[in-house]
């Protein structure tokens, strides 16, 4: 009996081949990533949305124009909302992102940020009266919200928004304001031609005074018409690199006035007679934003395992080319440079999605904490979160990129699907906190971790390898001393020894008279580099620490060998600063290499199983390439036929430009 669960007949012998040399069972993987239970919901969940017509496209959506595919998502929200719930429980986030992921893929569809933005932004900073009023009203999707922070002039740095909210004591009211072009709201997500109600970020002003960006609920649109509300100018902001089925949208005030009570008051408040009381901790309004960081890590793992599970799967059904003449056309799967590209970028996706969980988890305890007025631990979550966003944003798009041109030309066309997953996922790099910004705050806490330990302070847990100064050499290969605990050691010595060396340079530089900002600005690019250091140590050692705790022999094993590939690839990836302080020898970083070449041809004959095992649907999948079949030309072309292009034999265009011109060319003959 085959370990692997997709063997179908009449799938391309080359996949079938693939998938009976499975070592290990693909539904026990499955269990271990999602658990037991969500395991069978998902797959129950994917076999409902095929029985339902009104869930699924009419035709691959890249082909749709804009308007279409917006219109195309919105009715598909209809039926979701009046269906779904015989489908999923919509109580279970895991079950209704599953049914959101089949039903509209990484495009967009309306309610994305009403539901990963706006709810959370009330949840976290609602005082209860508040969320007693508007959380009732937005699950039952009364409304729809979004979360409009950025202006056109300004993203980054929140402190310089012009937008304001000017309290009016006389009427107990804020005035909503856009005083400049450059101050109205460009890129909130569903704000174009989808929502009707905002929380926008402003400047508080009371008497005058300037209390700095507060959340304000503001209804934009008319509940019974959707007509925009007096004083509000809205509309979408155009095409973008992806995400086009999402109407990113601009936004103006002209002095439009909301109640008192319409400003998010659980950390600020503003009195009746305009008295304002600032948060007990400035961070605890990042809430919103740091939830999102804390939830996006596993979306973005997500997409780059819906990207190896393509070029995978292709790269088996594939022949081209031979490795020994005469001996016949290999799967390009046989490429050491193909498994190079493509079991790294399936390590990374694992590694980042079981971390993912992680991450989600210590949110979650941290959040609850917070909630009871403990904001201890929100330094080291706000770091960690700040860095994770960034190093799995960047990693993932290179990974993701790899995927796309590990497929050849195919991967080119939209038919892989993976175009558009690389332009939805490297969006993360920008939204949600800046990559270079969000470093940047992460290398303070680090830079501020070594001043304490210079000071004998105590570190928090996340920080104790910095006082480690013990390890000093690279142990690979002595005895006693096995390969993952090597690697890891070098990982905490990149760390260490690089944030050591930007504090000493930026301690030096101070100490010589530069300003303390002239100083950070002129370490910038070290100081990005030390916390990318930092936070690929963390994953490393998150990602260890979950794979020792799998029960299961034969999934440990599995996924022992994705576990080892990650850390040789990271520790060849930062090679460089192994050679800092002497820690390592070039012989040393080749025995890394070795090991990494091995773990390879290792991983080769499951490679089909571990992606199987991740289980995406062919309907959340979007891909010809990546079909679970692997009957990839045969659909390629009916997919190439289907295309609107190809519905009339002369196209209409072709019959009024070109054809006049080459008939009056051969008429001058
Ligand atoms: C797909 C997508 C969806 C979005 N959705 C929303 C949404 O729903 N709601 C919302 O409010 N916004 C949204 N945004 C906006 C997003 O949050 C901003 O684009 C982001 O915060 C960056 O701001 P900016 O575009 O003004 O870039 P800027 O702040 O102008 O930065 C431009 C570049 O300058 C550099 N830079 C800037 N400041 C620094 C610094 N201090 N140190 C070093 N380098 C620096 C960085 O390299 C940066 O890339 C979305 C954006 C995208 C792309």
């Amino acid at each position: 009996m085959p370990l692997n669960h997709l063997i179908r007949d009449g799938d391309n012998p080359d996949i079938t081949e693939e998938r009976q040399k499975a070592t290990f069972s693909t539904e026990e993987l499955a269990i271990e990533i999602y658990g037991e239970p969500l395991a069978q919901r998902r797959r129950e969940i994917s076999a409902e949305v095929l029985k339902r017509p009104e869930l699924l496209d009419d035709c691959p959506h890249v082909f749709l124009d804009r308007t279409t595919k917006v219109e195309n998502s919105m009715k598909k929200t209809v039926a979701v909302m009046e269906k779904g719930s015989e489908i999923c429980d919509f109580t279970s986030r895991e079950e209704l992102g599953h049914l959101v992921c089949e039903v509209f893929g990484d495009d967009g569809f309306p309610l994305s940020i009403h539901f990963v933005m706006f709810l959370p932004a009330i949840q976290g900073q609602a005082d209860d009266e508040q969320a007693e009023q508007w959380i009732p009203r937005a699950m039952r999707l009364e409304f729809i919200g979004t979360y409009a922070q950025t202006e056109l002039g300004h993203g980054t740095n929140l402190r310089a928004l012009e937008t304001t909210a000017t309290y009016d004591k006389r009427t107990q009211e804020f005035i909503l304001h856009t005083p400049t072009v450059s101050a109205y709201k460009w890129w909130p997500g569903n704000l174009g031609k989808t929502a009707n109600y905002v929380i926008a970020n402003a400047q508080l002003y009371i008497d005058g005074k300037s209390h700095g960006p507060h959340n304000f609920l503001v209804q934009i649109r008319d509940e019974n018409t959707h007509q925009p509300m007096p004083g509000i100018t809205v509309g979408d902001i155009g095409p973008k690199f992806g995400l086009n089925t999402n109407d990113n949208g601009f936004l103006r005030f002209d002095h439009v006035r909301i109640p008192r009570r319409n400003m998010l008051m659980r950390h600020s408040k503003v009195s009746a007679d305009g008295v304002y009381s600032p948060p007990v901790h400035p961070k605890l309004s990042y809430g919103a934003m740091i939830f999102v960081r804390a939830t996006m890590i596993r979306m973005l793992a997500h997409v780059v395992l819906k990207a190896a599970t393509i070029a995978i799967r292709y790269s088996c059904v594939r022949r081209q080319g031979e490795i020994k003449t005469g001996n016949g056309e290999v799967k390009i799967l046989e490429y050491q440079t193909q498994q190079h590209r493509l079991f790294t970028a399936l390590a990374r996706g694992f590694a980042y999605r079981l971390v993912g969980d992680e991450v989600k988890n210590l949110y979650e305890k941290i959040a609850e904490e917070v909630k009871h007025g403990n904001v201890e631990q929100l330094a080291d979550l706000h770091a960690l979160l700040s860095g994770m966003k960034s190093i799995v944003s960047y990693d993932s798009g290179k990974a993701i990129e790899q995927c796309r041109m590990a497929c050849g030309g195919h991967g080119y066309s939209h038919a892989s699907g993976i175009p558009e997953m690389y332009a939805v996922e490297i969006a993360g790099c920008t939204y949600e906190g800046e990559n270079m910004v969000m470093l940047q705050q992460q290398a303070r806490y680090l830079v501020k971790g070594i001043h304490r330990l210079a000071h004998g302070e105590e570190l928090s847990t996340m920080l104790q390898y910095l006082a480690n100064t013990s390890n000093n050499k690279f142990r690979i290969g002595e005895s006693g001393v096995d390969l993952e605990n090597a690697l890891i050691l070098a990982l905490e010595y990149i760390a260490r020894s690089t944030i050591e060396r930007v504090t000493a340079r930026l301690d030096s530089l101070q100490n010589k008279g530069l300003s303390a900002e002239n100083a950070w600005n002129e370490n910038a690019v070290e100081l990005t580099r030390a916390s990318r250091t930092h936070t690929r140590l963390w994953i490393a050692r998150c990602f260890r620490d979950r794979v020792h705790r799998i029960e299961n022999h034969a999934i440990r094993s599995a996924l022992t060998d994705i576990l080892e590939l990650f850390l040789t690839y990271e520790v060849v990836d930062m090679s460089q600063y192994l050679y800092q302080g002497g820690y390592a020898n070039s012989d040393q970083v080749a025995q890394v290499k070795d090991a990494m070449y091995k773990l390879l041809e290792k991983i080769r004959p499951n490679a089909v199983s571990y992606v199987d095992a991740y289980e995406v649907s062919d309907t959340e999948l979007r891909s010809v390439l990546g079909r679970r079949d692997g009957n990839v030309y045969d659909n390629l072309l009916k997919w190439a036929k289907s295309n609107p292009l190809n519905r009339t034999e002369v196209l209409p265009a072709v019959e009024k430009h070109l054809m006049p011109m080459m008939l009056a060319a051969k008429s001058k003959l």
